[in-house]
């Protein structure tokens, strides 16, 4: 499908890790140079991504939103384009690379610099619809993917680290290996229990990448209408699978187990809470079960 870009909203976040101001108007002056007529909304607050996006489903508003942010704006804008229009009329995304992670971008666009994938997307607009992940117990989307173990808990220990951005992530990172205990866990791919025991990590997904470096599920295709699912056990000792994760060579190792279905339930089954996060977000429940069903195709993303 080719859309036809004739009025455009950028949804730019002002608390994005690269974001300048002087960027989002590059990128409103570059839509505004093919002739589209361009919006741009500058985020007052998190969550206010999310209510722009969902009004752009009214007829007669932008054929296209533009997130100038990074993973966490993507989220947003996602969510509310979800809310906002029935699939078949859902308005397509663009992201732009204004983050710290960005591995969203990364998964659409690899490499190339944020200009030239949004002159490829103005020029020549292609449009793939990606899988959500829906997460049964909070209703929540996540487009990235999910997580349980080291990649979770890290999230959990950046909430104490003062630094910012990147560094905020590595040391928060340090300090989880050192204090790491994996947990009891099992998890269930339509139906089947692929893992049970001792577990470091599970990726449910989604993109490959998540925080921007790590390749955890590096089979993942974003369009396949299936989710996959990575499983470390403790074969690995963890900073060997942390660097072997980097480039997805942790796949087929010792104690790895990856799986692809429609549903997976992800669970701690010693009676505690399974730390457990999405799209980057942690989830503030005491909940020791997780379930994640695929919705196929449901997100019209601008691609190469
Ligand atoms: N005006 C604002 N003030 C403060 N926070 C905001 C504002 N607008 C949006 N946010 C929040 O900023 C958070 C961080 O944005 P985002 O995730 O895009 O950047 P990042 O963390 O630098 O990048 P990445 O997720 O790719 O590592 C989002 O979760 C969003 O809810």
């Amino acid at each position: 499908m080719t859309p036809s870009l004739t009025s455009v909203l950028v949804v730019a976040n002002p608390a994005a890790g690269t974001y300048t101001p002087e960027m989002s108007e590059a990128v409103v002056r570059r839509i505004a140079g093919v002739g589209a007529a361009v919006e741009l909304a500058v985020t007052e607050r998190p969550g206010h991504a999310h209510k722009l996006a969902s009004a752009v489903g009214e007829r007669g508003g932008p054929a296209l939103v533009v997130s100038v942010g990074g993973d966490g704006t993507a989220h947003d804008v996602m969510t509310g384009l979800y809310e906002g229009a029935p699939a078949e009329r859902r308005v397509p995304l663009l992201v732009l690379p204004f983050g710290t992670g960005n591995s969203f971008y990364r998964e659409i666009w690899s490499d190339r610099p944020w200009h030239e994938a949004l002159v490829c997307a103005l020029s020549r607009p292609r449009v793939r619809r990606v899988d959500l992940a829906h997460v049964a117990e909070t209703d929540g989307l996540a487009l990235l993917g999910a997580s349980s173990g080291l990649a979770a808990q890290t999230l959990v220990t950046a909430r104490s680290v003062a630094d910012t951005g990147r560094a905020r992530y590595e040391e928060a990172l340090a300090r989880t290996v050192e204090a790491f205990r994996p947990y009891p866990g099992r998890v269930t791919v339509d139906g089947e229990v692929v893992h049970a025991g001792p577990t470091v990590s599970v990726g449910v997904g989604g993109g490959r990448h998540r925080g921007g470096r790590f390749m955890l599920l590096p089979r993942s295709v974003m369009d396949d209408g299936l989710l996959d699912v990575c499983v470390a056990g403790t074969a690995l000792p963890l900073p060997e699978l942390l660097r072997l994760c980097r480039d997805g060579s942790h796949v087929g190792g010792p104690g790895v187990v990856y799986a692809r279905g429609r549903r997976v339930v992800v669970e701690r089954t010693d009676g505690e809470p399974l730390v457990f996060e999405y799209d980057g977000d942690l989830l503030p429940g005491a909940a020791a079960r997780y379930t994640l069903d695929v919705d196929p195709h449901a997100l019209p993303v601008l691609a190469p």
